[in-house]
């Protein structure tokens, strides 16, 4: 669940004020702050509007709300890789952002459309159709096309569609094959900015709940440290049995396996050495295998009647993990309480970096159901996405096994550095593939400011006989000397190519390779990129000393 954006609006007659405020319990708030007022902000602005302004001064000034509305939206990957060059057209940080701050602005101008006198409602709606506007303009140049696989058969998802419809949930979305990516949930018409695609009663959602009245919390409650969690998974992977579980309709259309990168074999984690992928997936398994031990064969031995053994396997234990991890969703019931859960349904919506549904994960409680709205248009056949979180490939591998199509801006290689015992804004720095950025200029190359500057600080500048820029420059050569010295030794960690076997067809093999490419290409793209800037540099040189030749 993303964060909304903490904004108030404030009404009278004939105009109203919109306020955007940087919460103070923003975990990076003095980051966003200091951003804030280097564009001339403060952390509260308060925008105002009137009804004589005219549609200029509307799309003005939604101009301005939407710069802050960004800030106040950045996540901290986004924040570290922004690029402030006043010389690039548009403070524009990423799709996920854009998308949530037009939201953001959107929900805070519907609030205020409820509670306002006939004039301000006139503006506000005014408000309202200019953010829908400019949420469509970006959603069409942002689309990607919906290839469903035809041939494939949906019985047992159209058994489970027709009970749950007869239990409460109502859906504008059908089940459907799709390309690369199993089943996906399909738009049955148009549905705007705002509309319900799904929505699905409190009482079908699985949680905590339902191990609490199964007999196995007996014995669960008194083990110490166990999470809900974990009771939840031991539960499921009984459930799955059960011929009259409530859920059985759902059970049945669960696949055997689910090719997570839990599910590696030897030759994919041979494949994937030397990869942030294959320590991501050897510390999950370990965990997984700890955690396993504790409770296995102890439980079996002292409750067969509970836990059959031959129901509570390694592999069976194996498959409730990815079953978890893979589909489950943290939801906010009514209590206030966020429990991880299983939604029927809803757990048909495959992730995408730019999802259709952004903001969801709590309880209605007018309605005790939980509803799944639109952040941006979806066609009829076209399929509708959630975004599961700002997750890594070697994240997304690991624990939902595809690497998703397109850039990915949280494909990033953490740095371990000297710090050198600078006070510094960042403690802890990264790099991602420079085709993501949009500043290749001196002094940028593609890469992150603080990351740059970082090691622009650990050398230090000769400056006694030379002009400060002559001195810069060649401290940045140096710099730039050091990153292609430093990625060209991670680039050899990852072996040569050549050796990776591509004739091997299996999924998981498959999928490390394509991981291991994806990391070859983050490293090349910055050595590409140093060479590129040294090239700068050596021009910018030339020219100063040319300048100091002719005195
Ligand atoms: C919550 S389920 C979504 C429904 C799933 N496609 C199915 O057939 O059950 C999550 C799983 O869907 C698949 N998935 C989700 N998004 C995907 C994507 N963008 N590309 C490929 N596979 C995806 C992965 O297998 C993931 O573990």
């Amino acid at each position: 669940m993303e964060p909304l954006l903490p904004c108030k609006a404030i009404e009278s007659d004939n105009k109203c004020s919109i306020v955007l405020e940087l919460s103070e319990d923003d975990p990076l708030f003095e980051k966003k702050k200091k951003l804030l007022q280097s564009k001339g902000f403060n952390s509260k602005e308060r925008i105002i509007f009137k009804s004589s302004s005219g549609p200029d001064y509307i799309a003005t000034t939604l101009k301005v709300m939407l710069q802050i509305a960004r800030i106040i939206n950045l996540d901290e990957v986004e924040l570290y890789f922004r690029e402030d060059d006043i010389s690039l057209a548009e403070d524009l940080y990423s799709p996920r952002n854009e998308l949530q701050a037009l939201n953001s602005i959107l929900q805070l101008v519907d609030i205020s459309l409820c509670s306002s006198v006939q004039m301000q409602k006139d503006l506000l709606q005014e408000l309202h159709d200019a953010v829908v506007d400019m949420i469509h303009k970006f959603s069409d140049s942002n689309s990607v096309k919906t290839v469903i696989v035809k041939d494939q058969n949906c019985d047992k998802e159209n058994y489970l569609l027709d009970w749950c419809e007869q239990n409460g949930v109502r859906t504008r979305l059908q089940i459907a094959y799709v390309e690369g990516a199993g089943r996906g949930a399909i738009a049955l018409e148009d549905l705007k900015v705002g509309d319900t695609a799904l929505e699905i009663p409190a009482s079908l959602i699985i949680c905590e709940k339902l191990v609490h009245e199964s007999e196995m919390y007996l014995v669960l409650k008194n083990i110490d440290g166990i999470s809900s969690e974990t009771m939840l998974l031991l539960w499921s992977m009984k459930e799955k049995y059960n011929n009259n579980s409530k859920f059985k309709t759902y059970f049945a259309t669960l696949s055997e396996e689910f090719r997570t990168g839990l599910s590696f074999g030897l030759k994919a984690n041979m494949a994937m050495a030397g990869t942030l992928l294959f320590n991501e997936i050897m510390q999950a398994k370990q965990h997984l295998r700890t955690q396993y031990d504790e409770l296995f064969p102890a439980l079996c031995d002292a409750h067969p009647d509970i836990f059959p053994p031959e129901l509570y396997s390694w592999e069976s234990f194996l498959w409730a993990c990815e079953l978890w991890y893979s589909n489950s969703m943290k939801i906010k019931f009514a209590d206030g309480k966020l429990r991880t859960c299983l939604i029927p349904i809803a757990s048909f919506l495959n992730h995408s970096l730019y999802p259709h549904v952004v903001n969801y994960g709590k309880v209605d409680c007018a309605t005790n159901s939980l509803k799944f709205c639109l952040s941006r248009p979806c066609g009829a056949g076209e399929e509708c996405f959630l975004s599961y979180g700002n997750f890594s490939s070697s994240h997304l591998i690991t624990f939902y096994g595809f690497l998703p199509k397109g850039d990915n801006p949280y494909d990033i290689i953490p740095l371990e550095l000297d710090d050198g015992n600078f006070i510094s804004e960042w403690t802890s720095h990264m790099v991602r593939g420079t085709w993501l950025s949009r500043n290749d200029k001196i002094f940028h190359y593609g890469l992150p400011s603080p990351f740059l500057d970082h090691l622009r600080r650990l050398k230090t500048p000769v400056l006694h006989t030379k002009t400060p820029l002559q001195a810069n420059l060649e401290n940045e050569k140096e710099v730039l000397d050091d990153l292609i010295n430093m990625f060209g030794s991670l680039m050899d960690e990852l072996g040569d190519p050549d050796d990776d076997d591509r004739k091997d067809t299996g999924w998981d093999v498959k999928l490390a390779i394509e991981f291991k490419n994806l990391q070859r290409r983050i490293y090349s793209s910055v050595i590409t990129s140093c060479y590129w800037g040294l090239k700068l540099v050596d021009k910018e040189l030339c020219k100063c000393m040319a300048e100091d030749s002719l005195g």
